[in-house]
């Protein structure tokens, strides 16, 4: 049995860490039952950024004759838009390549679980199985779609969004499309395939799409869906699918009054929120603790309730998006894999958490809802700017009074004064949430512990100091402590503070 300094189960975020350890040489094994680079790059974040920027071209030029650019016969190229896509996800063995070329590495194509804390069995994809035991071990084994138990679905068939960006992948958009969930995903892939010409139904469970926005934000995307003719279902259950005339068929019942109705289309993507990859570890053979929901508690320094292990992204349930998981490896590769003194540990603050969801506009925030801001006691002011109150909105085309004239809404401490959420929906909002982020971040902060009885002696240490830091705005090392959702924005971050630190 090969002993490792470090085991990395999972390669989205994990990497981050891994580089760090194999810099260190470090003898580390990473195990990935999938594809290299996890969800972002095979299945999320990437590929559907390919699909949302040609959406949005789409758009824009439909939407040029405001500013005076006419053009006729806009569509979308699928099998170019395609090809660019695969491009990139093609880019993954390129990983898998990468880490193969360091001696100190070892990468297993394989199905992690645990013996105990210390011992990990992998089924290897070749249908073999190998077993190691590693002082440290992290698990970044990221989420899946949590498919719900409707009868039918199975027979009559459906794509996810990891299904989708695979064997399902369409030769050209889907005739129709039923999307069930009006979330991130179930709204991005709406916007996506309505630019396409697809005739696109949303059956959503909540009253609103996009609940995790300010209710503001979600009555605009949903006044902005219908616009562009889509038929959005809210506030149902979803019953059962059937299959007719070649077609797909959703049965659906309101919450409110109980009446029935149904829906049909060629596909159906299922996109209801996503559950843990935790199942499959046998995390019952350790120490890690999970919660009810089944991700694996963490504290502010990664910890879990084993010793030896760490957790982070998806996995955790602390919010899932990438530039999350990110900033969680940077905070273990510092930590752990750096020669970094414990007095200079960072910690993880999740109080400024921000989210972009890439509809058409599209929808950011950072910060507290107004609602949140008053539930924990704050007296509240609010502020609203329109798009066309500012000259460069007016030079985007945007009037007072058009219904597609986003804005930004600030949630404010009337005490104080200072920010405590930031709402935006309207073009480049991922851009434009970005000074509200590093706002939100600056300053001093104190550590809070999370999870308080998860705690390693030195963690134990630094609550006990307890450990601040100070954001100077000025400081290229403020990026590392600040999110940045854009994904060009974050690359921009990346470089500049590798570049400084010397990495
Ligand atoms: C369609 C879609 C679009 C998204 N768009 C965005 C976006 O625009 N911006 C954003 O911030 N976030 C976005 N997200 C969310 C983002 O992709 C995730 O938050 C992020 O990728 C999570 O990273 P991770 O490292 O935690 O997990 P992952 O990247 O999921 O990596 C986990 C890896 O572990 C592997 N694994 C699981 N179990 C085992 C096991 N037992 N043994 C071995 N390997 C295992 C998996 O195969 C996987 O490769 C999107 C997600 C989806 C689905
Ligand atoms: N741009 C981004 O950052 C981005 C993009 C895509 C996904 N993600 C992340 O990936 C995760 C998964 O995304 P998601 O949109 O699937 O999750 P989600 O949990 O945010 O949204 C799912 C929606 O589906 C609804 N729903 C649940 N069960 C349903 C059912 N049976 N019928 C109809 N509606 C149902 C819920 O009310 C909810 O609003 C999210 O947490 C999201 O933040 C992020």
């Amino acid at each position: 049995m090969k002993k490792y300094d470090v085991i990395v189960i999972g390669t989205g975020a994990a990497n981050i860490v891994t580089d760090a350890a194999l810099a260190q040489g470090l003898q580390v094994a990473v195990i990935e039952r999938g594809r290299f680079g996890g969800t972002c790059l095979n299945r999320g974040c990437i590929p559907t950024k390919v699909m949302v920027t040609a959406a949005n071209r789409i758009r824009e030029i439909r939407e040029g004759s405001r500013i005076g650019v006419l053009a006729d016969n806009v569509r979308l190229d699928w099998d170019m838009l395609s090809k660019r896509l695969w491009e990139k996800i093609d880019e993954s063995p390129a990983i898998q390549g990468y880490y193969d070329q360091f001696p100190n590495v070892d990468t297993f194509n394989g199905t992690a679980s645990f013996v105990d804390n210390h011992t990990v069995a992998i089924a290897l994809n070749d249908g073999t199985s190998a077993t190691l035991t590693g002082d440290k071990v992290l698990i970044a084994t990221g989420g899946r779609t949590n498919i719900p138990a409707l009868p039918g679905l199975a027979e009559a068939g459906y794509v996810t969004s990891e299904s989708f960006f695979g064997p399902s992948y369409p030769k050209k958009p889907y005739q129709s499309l039923i999307i069930i969930g009006g979330g991130p995903i179930g709204c991005e892939f709406a916007h996506v395939f309505d630019a396409a010409g697809t005739k696109v139904t949303m059956v959503q469970h909540n009253v609103r799409l996009l609940p995790k926005e300010d209710p503001a934000v979600s009555a605009f995307i949903l006044k902005q869906f219908q616009r562009y003719g889509m038929d959005i279902r809210l506030n149902k259950d979803t019953v059962s699918v059937s299959q007719r005339d070649g077609l797909k068929v959703l049965s659906f019942r309101d919450r409110t009054t109980g009446e029935e109705g149904e829906v049909a289309a060629e596909e159906i993507l299922v996109a209801p929120g996503i559950r843990p990859m935790t199942e499959l570890l046998h995390l019952e053979n350790t120490d890690v603790r999970l919660d009810k929901r089944g991700y694996i508690e963490t504290n502010e320094f990664l910890e879990t309730t084993a010793e030896n292990i760490w957790a982070l992204g998806d996995v955790n349930g602390m919010a899932p998006f990438r530039h999350k998981a990110n900033y969680e490896a940077e905070i273990l590769a510092h930590n752990l894999f750096s020669g970094n003194a414990p007095e200079t540990w960072r910690w993880a603050d999740y109080d400024a958490v921000p989210a972009v969801t890439y509809t058409y506009p599209e929808a950011a925030h950072v910060g507290l809802t107004e609602d949140q801001a008053l539930k924990k006691g704050y007296d509240v002011e609010r502020a609203i700017n329109h798009y066309s109150s500012s000259a460069k909105g007016y030079a985007m085309g945007y009037e007072p009074g058009d219904e597609d004239d986003g804005f930004i809404k600030l949630v404010v401490d009337k005490k104080t004064k200072f920010i405590l959420g930031a709402h935006i929906i309207g073009p480049e909002a991922s851009i434009l949430i970005q000074p509200f982020i590093n706002n939100l971040m600056s300053g001093t902060h104190v550590i809070h512990p999370i999870h308080e009885d998860i705690a390693s002696p030195t963690a134990q240490a630094l609550r006990a100091k307890p450990l601040t830091r100070t954001l100077d705005p000025k400081s290229v090392y403020t990026f590392s402590e600040t999110m940045t959702p854009h994904p060009s924005l974050s690359e921009v971050v990346m470089w500049t503070r590798y570049y400084y630190e010397g990495k």
